[in-house]
């Protein structure tokens, strides 16, 4: 298979493939968590069988009475096309048990889903709570968050970043906090299962590489599995060969 280059053929070349595949390179070039961004419930799904794929768009929301200006322009309405809008909160509205935010409005509605899908955005995913679930159904627009809600979140919270790393806080095996970025441009992968951050960097054509090698491997696996074969002689045999 042709590994792809630019920012377009590699979305669409990632379409094929499930956030757990992505993961699966991930473990394998070394990053432990396969890049998985934990806690984010699936709201508004993707096709039966497809992943939603593209480059963050990042947003970060911080109170109103944050020193920082608020951005003049909104944000909804310089999405690029082919990205997934990503929308936080500053660290210290973040918790990391549920429900994992700290704003109890909504960051997120259906007029969101409707402007983003207009300007060709592949999906959302909220680091908070959204509103309007059916208008997102409706649309076949994907949308992961944290939760629900009912409230508009203006009355609490303003813009204050466009395209800046957003930092997100996880519970860790060994630490009670960590923290996992994600940058602007990021690939981000998405589906039933949850998403996926895939950094832009020097390792990702080996990452990409990887997958479909990968995902061969572990079609010939299964087919050993129905046909009798214990699982992990199967899974280091073909594997090995990757
Ligand atoms: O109005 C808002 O701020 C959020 C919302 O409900 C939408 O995007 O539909
Ligand atoms: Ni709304």
């Amino acid at each position: 298979m042709k590994i792809p280059t630019s920012s377009k053929e590699i979305i669409i070349f990632l379409k094929q493939f499930t956030p757990c595949d992505v993961s699966d390179s991930l473990n394998k070039h070394g990053v432990a968590s396969g890049g998985f961004i934990p806690n984010l419930i699936n709201f508004s799904p993707t096709a039966p069988g497809e992943s939603a794929v593209g480059k963050a768009y990042t947003v970060l929301y911080a109170p109103k009475s944050d020193p920082r200006p608020a951005v003049k322009n909104a944000y909804i309405d310089s999405v690029p096309p082919d990205s997934i809008v990503v929308i936080g909160l500053p660290l210290d509205l973040q918790t990391t048990t549920a429900p994992y935010t700290k704003v109890n409005n909504a960051m997120y509605g259906g007029l969101m889903s409707t402007r983003a899908q207009y300007s060709k955005a592949n999906g959302s995913v909220i680091f908070g709570r959204i509103r309007d679930l059916d208008e997102h159904n409706d649309l076949k627009y994907p949308v992961w968050s944290y939760g629900v809600g009912t409230s508009a979140p203006g009355s609490l919270l303003k813009v204050v970043g466009i395209n800046i790393p957003l930092q997100v806080k996880v519970h860790g095996l060994s630490q009670d906090e960590e923290v996992i970025t994600v940058n602007p441009g990021d690939y981000i992968i998405g589906d039933k299962n949850g998403v996926v951050s895939l950094p832009d960097d020097e390792q990702l054509p080996s990452v990409l590489e990887y997958i479909p090698k990968r995902v061969e491997a572990d079609t010939k696996v299964s087919q050993d599995i129905k046909n009798g074969k214990p699982a992990a002689e199967s899974q280091k045999f073909w594997r090995s060969k990757i």
